[in-house]
């Protein structure tokens, strides 16, 4: 998918030690990196020729960092989630403003307190959705993006993971990278029984290395991983540039590369 425009926001101090986990693994995040990996990810953004939005970190939102979260935007429309977890749901005030910057329509779910959705949760192909039904996102949500877009929304189960985005996302034009873990494999069926659109499964080992950021003939990569790596490469045609990028900070409290950002066309 073509974009021109990129989402983003800075790290408050306080995600270090109030950023959600997932396991209350405890391991100290290296401030100094943590910051380095970020900045080399917008720099990554803007050389592609991204303009990207970097809107200022809130002390009082630890994990605001993480745009992906906040809003849901196909084609000219956005949706403000109500994220699942109510330390995050204020992150939406500011998504609110740059997206009317941006000027696209805006459905705005925090109307609806039942209805739920991380964006780390939605998988979009281009033709269609597939949305966790996970700890975060609810079928009051998944009914609300269907309604507001008015494309196909199908929930997937996620078992173990956060979002149905930590086990999986687009590699290319209907092509989903995916773990090839027991949870992996059952979304992989789950996606294959409910999609419209026949898709190729690109399975990959390293449950991490299946989070990866695809556009504009670019697909962001985690650093770390080179059997991943490998059947990435394998996988994606020759004129595709892959980015290698380091995020083993923000992966201690459950962040991947999609999480970063939201990818637009203002
Ligand atoms: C695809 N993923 C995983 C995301 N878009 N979001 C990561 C959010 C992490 C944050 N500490 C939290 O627990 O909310
Ligand atoms: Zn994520």
């Amino acid at each position: 998918m073509e974009y021109n425009t990129a989402v983003c926001r800075g790290i408050p101090k306080s995600l270090i030690e109030g950023g959600l986990r997932l396991e209350n693994d405890h391991s100290p995040i290296d401030e100094a990196l943590m910051r380095r990996q970020h900045d080399e990810y917008t720099d990554a953004l803007k050389k592609c020729g991204l303009k990207v939005i970097e809107l200022p970190a809130d002390e009082s939102l630890p994990d605001c960092v993480f745009t992906e979260d906040a809003a849901v935007v196909f084609v000219k429309k956005a949706v403000l989630t109500n994220q699942g977890h109510p330390a995050r749901r204020a992150e939406v005030n500011e998504m609110r403003k740059a997206l009317e910057q941006a000027g696209v329509e805006i459905f705005d779910m925090t109307e609806e307190p039942d209805s739920h959705v991380d964006g780390g949760d939605v998988l979009f192909t281009g033709s269609e959705i597939f949305i966790g039904d996970s700890k975060r996102s609810n079928k009051a949500g998944a009914d609300f993006l269907r309604k507001s877009f008015g494309i196909p929304v199908h929930q997937i189960k996620v078992d173990e993971g956060l979002h149905l985005k930590s086990n999986c996302s687009m590699l290319g034009l209907n092509k989903i990278i995916i773990s090839n873990d027991k949870d992996g494999k059952s979304m992989a069926k789950e996606i294959m029984e409910a999609a419209q659109n026949p898709y190729t499964f690109v399975f990959v080992s390293d449950i991490k290395a299946s989070n990866v950021v695809s556009f504009n003939k670019t697909v962001f990569i985690p650093a770390g991983y080179p059997e991943s790596r490998k059947i990435i490469e394998e996988n994606v045609g020759k004129e595709i540039k892959l980015v290698e990028l380091g995020n083993t900070e923000l992966a201690k409290v459950d962040g991947c590369l999609t999480c970063c950002s939201i990818l637009i066309n203002a």
